[in-house]
């Protein structure tokens, strides 16, 4: 039993158009050399110019999938991405109580790239008070972050604070993206580990609209790591660099917000 492949999930929304998603997340995982499973809550049509409809699964074809997942995979990490709506945080919630896969990352994603909705509004309250508890790491940008912590975040500083502050209601490890910050040199994330030790992770900004999907393929990159075995700090630190390498090669797909190049950082073996 020791020896079984790495395997972990995801628990997201499928983006069509493969850039973002739970198709993000299994490229990603992949390309780290781990085995990618999926519970998808939410199927979307979109592609790199916005998201054309999005259509929430039931609470049903949910709970199966989980079932299935459950009853075969030795699951050592997994994550969730886009959760849609009320309904669907809980049922995520709940198997996540009912299950253990590991060590959970939570990508509290909210809005894409193109501007459309995620989660609706009424749902920030149910994943503060049902899944931050329950996870191991919350990856938000900018944006998540003031809506989580009702923090307005213009300076490093306020980083610091909102990740104090998502500490406070149950997350045990914070990363605090920074791709929407406002410095056209560097793309500076701000790192608060459970023992309190913490860290920035700089790189150069890429002056590119090509970043479709960069939350999904940092946070995925992290539980690939963390299901290999990695400690946290390494786990973060390595997908830090998988990232910038993926948005730094760029490849040319689609006419708006185009996906990463997920071979620019390279495997494992
Ligand atoms: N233009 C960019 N150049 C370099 N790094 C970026 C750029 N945009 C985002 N990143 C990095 O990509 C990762 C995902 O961040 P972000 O884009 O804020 O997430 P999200 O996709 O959830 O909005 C972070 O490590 C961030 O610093
Ligand atoms: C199904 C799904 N999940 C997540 C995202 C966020 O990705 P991004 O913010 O890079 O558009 C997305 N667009 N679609």
């Amino acid at each position: 039993m020791i020896n079984e492949f790495p395997q972990t999930l995801t628990i997201a929304g499928s983006d069509c158009g493969g850039g973002a998603g739970m198709q993000a997340d299994l490229k990603t995982m992949q390309m780290r050399r781990v085995f990618g499973a999926t519970v998808i809550v939410a199927i979307t049509a979109q592609n790199t110019l916005g998201v054309q409809k999005a259509y929430p699964l039931t609470t049903e074809q949910i709970n199966a999938q989980f079932a299935s997942i459950a009853d075969d995979f030795r699951i050592r990490a997994c994550k969730t991405g886009m959760l849609a709506d009320i309904p669907t945080v809980q049922i995520v919630a709940e198997n996540l109580r009912r299950y253990d896969f590991g060590p959970y990352v939570l990508d509290p994603v909210m809005v894409a790239k193109g501007g459309a909705k995620l989660l609706a509004d009424d749902a920030i309250a149910e994943v503060k008070r049902d899944l931050i508890p329950l996870c191991t790491l919350i990856t938000p940008n900018l944006p998540e972050t003031e809506k989580l912590t009702g923090i307005k975040v213009e300076q490093p500083e306020q980083m610091k604070e909102a990740a104090r502050q998502l500490q406070s209601m149950g997350a045990k490890n914070v990363l605090v993206k920074a791709g929407h910050f406002n410095d056209p040199d560097y793309a500076t994330d701000y790192v608060l580990l459970a023992d309190q030790r913490d860290f920035w992770m700089k790189a150069k900004r890429v002056h590119t609209k090509r970043t479709h999907g960069t939350g999904d393929t940092i946070s995925s990159c992290i539980v690939a790591e963390l299901a290999k075995g990695k400690p946290i700090e390494e786990a973060i630190k390595i997908s830090k660099q998988f990232v910038t390498a993926s948005i730094a090669n760029t490849i040319q797909i689609g006419h708006g917000h185009g996906p990463l190049n997920l071979w620019a950082f390279g495997g494992e073996k």
